[in-house]
């Protein structure tokens, strides 16, 4: 029998990560996994329960005890925190501009990345990852691994379109590009492309366009397994 087909798509924030991932996962019947929203999960409980979101030591010694469950329906993607719905709060500013800081710590990695690796193991017709390490470190042994990229003024542009217009197209690109410099420069699992995945820049191209190309890298590595 064919084994599962595990897709890891990875790269800087606004690159159409989430958008990708669910619509590819959805066409295929592939399960999906959000691993930013379980890094915003864990930071928005941290936030919550009082806990230093600076302090390092206070976030590893905490990072065991909120429980996060991650449901991977891509037409329905939810997640959990300590049965508590978090879609909502974990995309408020005061999570965004804490998660940084609390993934960089190598106890909430460690966990999460756990997490990850059995989801996956469990996703009987096969998964859509994506995040930030994906490729390199949690699923090094992907069946395919993209890189999307796209120019910061683009991705400041799709964001603020999500934003309507409440923060400045400068205010919201000096925001994502400081995320992407602490994504990028921590120690433990920094986000950078693996050696052998594939790159899409998405400046040029429409959301649908991204999709078709990654099913079709999908279907092309399925035709030579
Ligand atoms: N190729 C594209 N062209 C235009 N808009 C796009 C494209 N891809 C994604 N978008 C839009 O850009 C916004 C950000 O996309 P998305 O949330 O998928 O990015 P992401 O990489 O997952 O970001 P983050 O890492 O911050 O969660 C969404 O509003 C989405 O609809
Ligand atoms: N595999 C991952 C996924 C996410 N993170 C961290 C870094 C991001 O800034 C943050 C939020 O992710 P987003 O929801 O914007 O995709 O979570 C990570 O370190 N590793």
């Amino acid at each position: 029998m064919e084994s599962p087909v595990i897709v890891a798509i990875d790269g800087p924030s606004g690159t159409g990560k989430s958008s990708t991932s669910k619509a590819v996962a959805a066409e295929l019947g592939l399960s999906y996994l959000d691993t930013g929203a379980q890094y915003r999960a864990i930071t928005w409980w941290m936030l919550s329960n009082g806990i230093d979101v600076e302090d390092p030591d206070e976030i590893a010694l905490a990072a065991t005890k909120p429980v996060i469950i991650s449901g991977t329906d891509p037409k329905a993607p939810t997640i959990t925190v300590d049965g508590a719905d978090a879609s909502a709060p974990i995309r408020t500013p005061e999570v965004t501009a804490a998660v940084s800081a609390v993934s960089a710590v190598p106890e909430v990695r460690r966990r999460l990345v756990d997490a990850q690796r059995c989801a996956a193991a469990h996703a009987a017709q096969g998964i859509v990852v994506e995040g930030r390490d994906i490729g390199t470190t949690v699923l090094p042994d992907a069946t395919l691994k993209i890189f999307l990229t796209a120019s910061a003024e683009a991705r400041a542009a799709r964001r603020n379109g999500e934003l309507k217009g409440g923060q400045s197209m400068a205010a919201t690109q000096e925001a994502l590009v400081r995320r992407d410099a602490a994504d990028s420069g921590r120690k433990t699992s920094p986000l950078i492309k693996a050696d052998d995945a594939v790159e899409v820049d998405t400046t040029g191209l429409s959301l649908d366009q991204v999709i078709e190309c990654v099913v079709t890298l999908i279907e092309e590595k399925r035709a030579v397994r």
